[in-house]
């Protein structure tokens, strides 16, 4: 499998090369060449294996030669066997034709644990093999910078600095990061909103000297390894529910687009997927998107639920790609207006045969639906989970279709939005009940690219060594 960039600037890569790369080096997002296909009884054949088993065949193709077969089935076991949940991504009933995947059993409790578990062993053989070190850069909105740091920290190969909103996350989702004291984990908190972060994390990428200065590498979904793990679980649970013989739709609360473009991914690879619904909160660029045409930045509103507190979603820019064609000039294009004029409009003509819908839900239909759940099914579900609930309701065409709502985080993350809504509040579990008693460590910075450069290299091994 070779990996083209959205742009169509930058060097051809394999599997190995994408990985340890993050961004291409013209500004674009790295893409499989093509989409490997699963027939139907490749996919029926889905349903007797194990998690790890099936993330090991859905995924062989998109590694190339990179990795052998073995040492690929070896890491699936090892990074899944680290759930909580025997079934790592099980699925639940929560009313007719109506299901709930919960993607929050791995060690920080959120989605982003199905990729990232996976990705740090995929960096400590890659790295061990090339007898090298990197320097990540992350920016994470609450999830992804735990994940991420759980998965890199005490790694002697790497140094991790992960830059997230001054006081624009919850408090769990701060002491996640903020607590982990290893000497290899740098957590930064910018005076400003997640798009800034993200901005300077690719502003990093973008500066060549410094990238390879430092050999920087990426956690956040720049990284095709991030996205190609989520895949897994929309064929999983999609098989468990009946496909191939049958469509599913999944709702899927998003921000920065690469989960639901897993998904979009699972349905080019042969998944049928009647509808892909994409629930935001009130950052809701993507809603307005997909119902107008017109991708245009707003400001960033804090929310109730702020790991989707978004309004430049990175993975767009891989659907881009597909929809005009993998046409790199195309891209680029679009990507200098978004730059200088603050956005830019699609014929809706390219949509037409679109699987997607999408829709927002405000901070009272958020608390409104938290609430409802549990009335109704006795669970409680967590803010951004309630996104999707809200949203796939309102969008879903056909009710003898399932619809599977991404349940993309444990309510323990957010207890005072939940505890707002019922009157409960979740309660951690046991490995994380001294979260509060933990003593924390952070560097504030302003929103300012030098003073976060500056900070990176005074502290990065590769640059200081012992
Ligand atoms: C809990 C939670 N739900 C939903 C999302 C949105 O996912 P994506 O950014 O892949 O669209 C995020 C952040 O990524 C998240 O942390
Ligand atoms: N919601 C994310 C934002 C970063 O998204 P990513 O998928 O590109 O890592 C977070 O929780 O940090």
């Amino acid at each position: 499998m070779r990996y083209i960039s959205t742009r169509g600037k930058a060097p051809v890569l394999n599997f190995e090369e994408v990985v340890l790369t993050g961004l291409a080096r013209d500004g674009g997002l790295y893409l499989p060449e093509s989409w490997p296909q699963f027939s139907t009884d490749d996919i029926r054949g889905l349903a007797g294996k194990s998690y790890a088993d099936a993330a090991a065949f859905l995924l062989q193709p998109f590694l190339g030669d990179s990795i052998s077969p073995a040492d690929f089935r070896e890491m699936t076991k090892k990074a899944y066997g680290a759930f909580s949940h025997r079934a790592v991504v099980p699925v639940s009933q929560l009313g007719s034709n109506e299901f709930l995947m919960e993607l929050y059993h791995g060690p920080t409790l959120a989605f982003k644990d199905v990729a990232l578990q996976l990705l740090g062993l995929l960096y400590d053989h890659l790295l061990a093999r090339r007898g090298k070190r990197v320097t990540i850069v992350g920016a994470t909105s609450g999830d992804t910078g735990s994940a991420a740091i759980e998965a890199c920290r005490g790694r002697d190969a790497v140094d991790i600095f992960i830059l997230h909103p001054k006081g624009r996350v919850s408090d769990v989702q701060r002491r996640q990061m903020t607590t982990v004291l290893d000497a290899n984990v740098h957590n930064i908190a910018v005076e400003g909103d997640f798009d800034d972060c993200q901005a300077m994390v690719k502003a990093m990428f973008n500066d060549h000297d410094f990238r390879d200065e430092l050999a920087v590498s990426a956690v956040n979904s720049i990284n095709w390894a991030r996205v190609m793990a989520q895949i897994v679980y929309y064929f999983t649970v999609g098989v468990s529910l009946g496909a191939p013989s049958r469509a599913i739709s999944f709702s899927v609360p998003s921000g920065n687009f690469g989960d639901v473009y897993a998904g979009y991914a699972a349905s080019r690879m042969g998944l049928p997927v009647e509808q892909l619904i994409v629930a935001t909160n009130r950052n809701d660029i993507l809603s307005r998107f997909f119902n107008s045409g017109e991708y245009r930045k707003a400001g960033v509103d804090p929310t109730i639920s702020p790991s989707m507190d978004i309004q430049v979603s990175s993975n767009f820019e891989r659907f881009l790609a597909d929809l005009y064609g993998r046409d790199g000039a195309a891209v680029s294009d679009l990507m200098r207006r978004l730059d200088n004029d603050g956005g830019f409009s699609v014929e809706m003509s390219r949509l037409n045969e679109s699987i997607f819908s999408a829709g927002r839900c405000d901070e009272e239909e958020t608390l409104a639906t938290i609430g409802r759940t549990l009335e109704e099914t006795e669970r409680l579900v967590d803010p951004h989970t309630a996104v999707g609930l809200f949203v796939g309701d309102k969008c879903r065409k056909d009710s003898s279709t399932p619809l599977v709502t991404l349940s993309t985080a444990h309510p323990a993350k957010f207890p005072d939005a939940v505890e707002k809504a019922t009157g409960e509040r979740p309660k951690l579990p046991k490995h994380m009940q001294n979260l509060f008693g933990r003593k924390e460590r952070l560097t504030d910075l302003p929103n300012d690219i030098d003073a976060v450069k500056s900070f990176i290299k005074e502290r990065a091994r590769i640059l200081n060594a012992a």
